[in-house]
Parts: structure tokens; C-alpha cells; sequence
């Protein structure tokens, strides 16, 4: 069967919308498959090995179900026949067939063991196992299925050696009981071939919030509100996000702090913020072999960072979410909950997984007020009187959120802070190559923003 079903996945993971290889040249293919579920479909899980023709490999999981006939209304889910030795079989996107997606609840209520695959249920748990899943539409580089409206399970699609943040600190949160969670229900890890080697997180089921909506689609709103009335300000027209935007920084706070609570700390040192300063001049370096513009703002970034360098800030050093940002924070009846603590999905787990300010937390979500005010003005014309607008926005919106931040947290959240400037300057620098390479419309948001950070003095 793996012969031909090597060849399948080399015709339809390229395809993909969670396959990072696109347009790599395939040296190799293997794959080993695991039995989650022998009836109704049957539902394997296959680690899939893909070697580029540059030597370099990535790991991928992938679950099929299979039917002995075609199966119409799943159309969609299709990726071809298989010969096995005896018979064709037919072989499905599990994660787009309904029928196939009770086995991973139901295991995940027995602690199972399958292979190399462990199921871990977090604590006393409710787990919906006997309701079907649906795939959430806006997959990315992960997978999400949908139980009823009562939890989320998310598939890691490609496979590292280590626990996956999103779960770690999920589950020291569990017995903080914040309220700006959603809580663990449990996850399933994958031991690597190698013993010496860590297991890789799978996936992980979180309770699902229902009714919520993502602060990017409230906070974009409000900005539409505002471009209406050309000549009024924020405060005056419907829709103003301020108090949001102050609920949320209150919101940010108070899970940072339940993070230093759990999870280790320690007080920041010259070396770490010369270490820091460090790494943000490398990632502009290798972030100018991408986006050519960037070399404009080289000398004013080095400055930036360079103050970095020599800081004497009070900096307790902790775990913390690594790209926050509004599609990462979802408003429910009540406030706001934090999601998706995986940190940047370019960067290697490990260094997700270190020490850090939690001002880098801080700087992103400012990124994110700028990115709302100022989307709507790429797609038109020069504007001045909407610029004016989108500024007013941001700069309300920021100030709200630090507000919110300071009151909560007892500190001075966004004072005239080298360090925070450097971490909006090193987010800008990192969205620029990601919206080079995804977005390329949108790279003008952060260059623009780079423009304004490196001619502050
Ligand atoms: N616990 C949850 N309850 C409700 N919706 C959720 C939950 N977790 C994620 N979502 C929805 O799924 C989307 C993607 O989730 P996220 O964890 O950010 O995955 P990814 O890592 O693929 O970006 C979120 O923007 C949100 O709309
Ligand atoms: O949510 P992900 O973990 O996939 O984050 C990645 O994609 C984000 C885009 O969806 C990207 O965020 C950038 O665009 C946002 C608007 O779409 C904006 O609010 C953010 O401030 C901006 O950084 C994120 O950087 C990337 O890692």
C-alpha cells in the first residue's frame, strides 16, 4: 500500500494550505501509518517524511480515512484509490470527513496509547466524545475541527521535537483558572523514531468559546465607523474601541502575570539584553535578503536596537505568548480571552519556548492597532484627511490598551521604553517578510511603520 500511497501524498500535500514546502523540489518521500479507528471509516494517522532536493526534511502528520467505494458526497475530501495487495481502497482527508473525527475524543477520554501515539486528557475534564467535528474554514498552517459548540481540537500539522507552547502553558494555566483562557481538555503527543529524540505535540483539544468574535473583525469595524465620518474624531462617532482596546490590555495583564506565577521567571541581565539585541540585528540582516526596502531603515533600526544593548531596565524575564495580536484574542459577552499561545510561527521551538519581556507581548498587539487603522488605506488612493484618521485611531486605541495594561499590572506599561520601541521595530521587521511572502499588498502596513519608528529621534 505505501508505494502507491507515497505517490498519492506527492501529488496532493503540495496543495495543501497547511504544507510549508510549497514550491520546494521533493528528493524523498516515506511514510509509517498508525489505526486510530478500524469501522466506519476506517481512520489511520501517517507520519510523512518529505525530503527536499537542498537535503533539508520536514515531518508532517497526516490522517486519512478510507472507504471501499468512492464516496460522493465527500467530494471535496477526496485524495485517490490506493491498490493494496489484495484490493483498491479509497482514501479521504480525515479531517474533512465528519465521520471520521469521533476516534481522536474518544481516545483522548481513554488515555489511550496507539503506537507511538499518546493521549493525555487534562485533569477532570468534560470531553464531548460522541459528537462529530467540522473543519473551521480558516485553516492555516494548522488544522481545526470544531465539536458542537463545546470544544476545539487543533491539529499540529508539521511535526517538531518538543512540547508545543500553545499546550505547555495552557496547561499550567489550568490551575490558575484565569478567566482569559480557554481551558485545556487535553492533547496527544507523537514519540519520535529516534528515543533520543523528544515526542512532537499532535494536536490539542480546548474548550470551544461560543458567541465570541476575533478583535481584528471588532477592531476593523471601528475603524470602518470612523473612515465614514471623515471629519469626526474617534470618540465622537459610533463604534470607538477605546474601551476595548483598555479591557483588553487589562485582559493582556492579567494573564502575563498568571504566567510568571506558574511558569519560571528570572530577572533580565546585560548579557540578555545584549543577546537581544543581537538577535533582532540578525533577523533585520537575513529580513533585507527578503525585502529589499528594508535597507532604508537599516541605520535607524541598528540605532534602535543598539540602545537596546546598553538598557538598564527592570525587566523580569517570563514565559509569554510570542505573537499576539487581534485574529489571537477573541471578545465573548463578558471580555476578552487569549488564544493561540504558540508564539511566531516562523521561528524554531525553541526559541518560542524562552525567557522573554512580556513587552514583546505588548509591542505586538500595538502592531495590530496599526495594522487595523491603516489596512483600509492600501487599497486607496492617497488620502490625507483618512491618514490623519487612522493615526488618531491607533494612537487612542494604544493608549487605551497601555491604560489598561498599567492599571492592571501596577506597572508603567509603555513609558518612553527603548525596549519596547526595539520589540515594535523587530515585530515591523518580521512582518514585512511575512507579508512579503503571504501578502505582498500588504507590506506596505509595517514599511510604513518602520518609516515612522526610525524617524523618531
Ligand atoms: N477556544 C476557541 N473557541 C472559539 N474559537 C476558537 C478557539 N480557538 C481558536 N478559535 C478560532 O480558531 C481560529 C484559529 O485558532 P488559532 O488557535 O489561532 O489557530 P492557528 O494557530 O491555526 O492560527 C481563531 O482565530 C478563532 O477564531
Ligand atoms: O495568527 P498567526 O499565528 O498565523 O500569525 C501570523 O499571521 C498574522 C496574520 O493573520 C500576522 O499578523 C499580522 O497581520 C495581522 C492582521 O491580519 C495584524 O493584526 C498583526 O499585527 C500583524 O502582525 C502575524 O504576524 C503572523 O505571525
Amino acid at each position: 500500500m505505501s508505494a502507491a500511497l507515497t505517490d498519492l501524498l506527492r501529488e496532493w500535500m503540495p496543495h495543501q494550505r497547511w504544507f510549508g514546502g510549497k514550491g520546494r523540489e521533493w528528493a524523498d518521500v516515506t511514510e509509517e501509518g498508525f489505526l486510530l479507528d478500524q469501522a466506519h471509516p476506517v481512520l489511520s494517522v501517517h507520519r510523512v517524511r518529505v525530503t527536499y532536493s537542498d537535503g533539508a526534511s520536514e515531518t508532517y502528520l497526516v490522517p486519512l480515512s478510507w472507504r471501499d467505494h468512492p464516496a460522493e458526497e465527500l467530494s471535496s475530501a477526496f485524495i485517490g484509490p490506493v491498490q493494496s495487495a489484495d484490493r483498491e481502497t479509497y482514501a479521504y482527508d480525515a479531517m474533512r470527513d465528519r465521520d471520521a473525527t469521533c476516534p481522536w475524543l474518544i481516545h483522548l477520554v481513554n488515555a489511550s496509547t496507539i503506537g507511538p501515539m499518546h493521549f493525555h486528557p487534562a485533569g477532570v475534564t468534560y470531553i464531548p466524545e460522541g459528537l462529530p467535528g467540522d473543519i473551521l474554514s480558516t485553516e492555516q498552517s494548522n488544522t481545526s475541527l470544531v465539536y458542537g459548540q463545546e470544544a476545539i481540537f487543533k491539529l499540529f500539522r508539521r511535526l517538531e521535537p518538543g512540547l508545543n507552547p500553545d499546550v505547555e502553558i495552557h496547561d499550567a494555566l489550568r490551575k490558575t483558572e484565569n478567566p482569559h483562557i480557554a481551558p485545556l481538555l487535553g492533547h496527544i503527543e507523537i514519540d519520535d523514531p529516534d528515543p533520543s529524540v523528544e515526542p512532537a505535540t499532535v494536536a490539542m483539544l480546548q474548550t470551544f468559546v461560543p458567541n465570541a468574535s476575533d478583535g481584528w473583525r471588532l477592531a476593523t469595524a471601528s475603524v470602518r465607523d470612523l473612515y465614514a465620518e471623515g471629519d469626526l474624531h474617534a470618540d465622537e462617532v459610533g463604534g470607538d474601541f477605546a474601551a476595548d482596546s483598555e479591557r483588553l490590555g487589562a485582559a493582556t495583564a492579567s494573564v502575563h502575570a498568571d504566567m510568571a506565577k506558574v511558569l519560571p521567571t528570572e530577572p533580565a541581565d546585560p548579557a540578555w539584553f545584549a543577546a537581544l539585541a543581537a538577535q533582532m540585528a540578525a533577523r533585520l540582516e537575513a529580513a533585507i535578503g527578503v525585502v529589499g526596502q528594508l535597507a532604508e531603515y537599516a541605520e535607524g533600526l541598528r540605532a534602535i536596537y543598539a540602545a537596546v544593548a546598553d538598557s538598564a531596565e527592570d525587566v523580569i524575564r517570563q514565559r509569554v505568548h510570542g505573537d499576539l495580536h487581534l485574529g489571537q484574542v477573541l471578545r465573548t459577552a463578558t471580555g476578552w480571552i487569549v488564544l493561540d499561545f504558540e508564539g511566531e510561527p516562523a521561528r524554531p521551538l525553541a526559541a518560542r519556548r524562552e525567557l522573554d519581556s512580556p513587552m514583546r507581548d505588548v509591542a505586538g498587539m500595538l502592531r495590530s492597532f496599526d495594522y487595523a487603522a491603516r489596512h483600509m488605506l492600501v487599497e486607496q488612493p492617497e488620502d490625507p484627511q483618512r491618514a490623519y484618521r487612522a493615526q488618531e485611531w491607533a494612537e487612542r486605541n494604544r493608549t487605551a490598551f497601555c491604560a489598561g495594561y498599567s492599571a492592571a499590572s501596577g506597572t508603567e506599561a509603555c513609558g518612553d521604553s527603548p525596549l519596547l520601541r526595539a520589540f515594535e521595530a523587530d515585530k515591523a521587521v518580521y512582518e514585512c517578510v511575512y507579508e512579503a511572502r503571504n501578502r505582498p499588498h500588504w507590506l506596505i502596513i509595517p514599511l510604513q511603520s518602520l518609516a515612522r519608528l526610525t524617524a523618531v529621534g
